[in-house]
């Protein structure tokens, strides 16, 4: 039978959320991440966003926190099954880090599509 253990739900929610705290706590990355989204965020309170556009914002900013949050759990994975160099180490957390670099590159195409005519017309007027 179909039954929600409510309790269960409850404490894998709390378990994320305190993953989501780690990672803006001790990761130096998650922080220049979390510096830019609010550069952004205060960016599109100043010009005013669409819907659209503030969806699109929110979206990237959701991806690479958690493009940033794979990445780290995969340092950490790494570094648990070896901490001497090792080339497959090396590729793995290249790979990752390189998927957050993607993402992030995508987040500043986002903000520029978003940002530049805005501004662009603040300053022509
Ligand atoms: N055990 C290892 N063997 C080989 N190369 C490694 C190893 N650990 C780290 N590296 C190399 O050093 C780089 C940085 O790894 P590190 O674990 O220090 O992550 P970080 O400085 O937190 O990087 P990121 O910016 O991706 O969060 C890796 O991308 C990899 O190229």
């Amino acid at each position: 039978m179909l039954m929600l253990d409510v309790r269960k739900v409850w404490r894998s929610f709390r378990y994320a959320g305190q993953g989501i705290i780690d990672l803006f706590r001790y990761e130096n990355n998650a922080k220049v991440h979390l510096l830019a989204a609010g550069v952004a965020l205060g960016l599109g309170l100043w010009l005013g966003l669409t819907n659209l556009e503030w969806a699109l914002l929110t979206m990237q900013i959701g991806l690479v926190w958690a493009a940033e949050a794979f990445n780290t759990a995969l340092e950490k994975l790494a570094d648990r099954v070896t901490t001497a160099h090792d080339p497959l180490i090396r590729a793995t957390k290249d790979l990752a880090s390189g998927a957050v670099l993607l993402v992030a590159i995508m987040a500043v195409a986002v903000a520029l599509f978003i940002f530049v005519p805005k501004l662009a017309l603040l300053y022509t007027n």
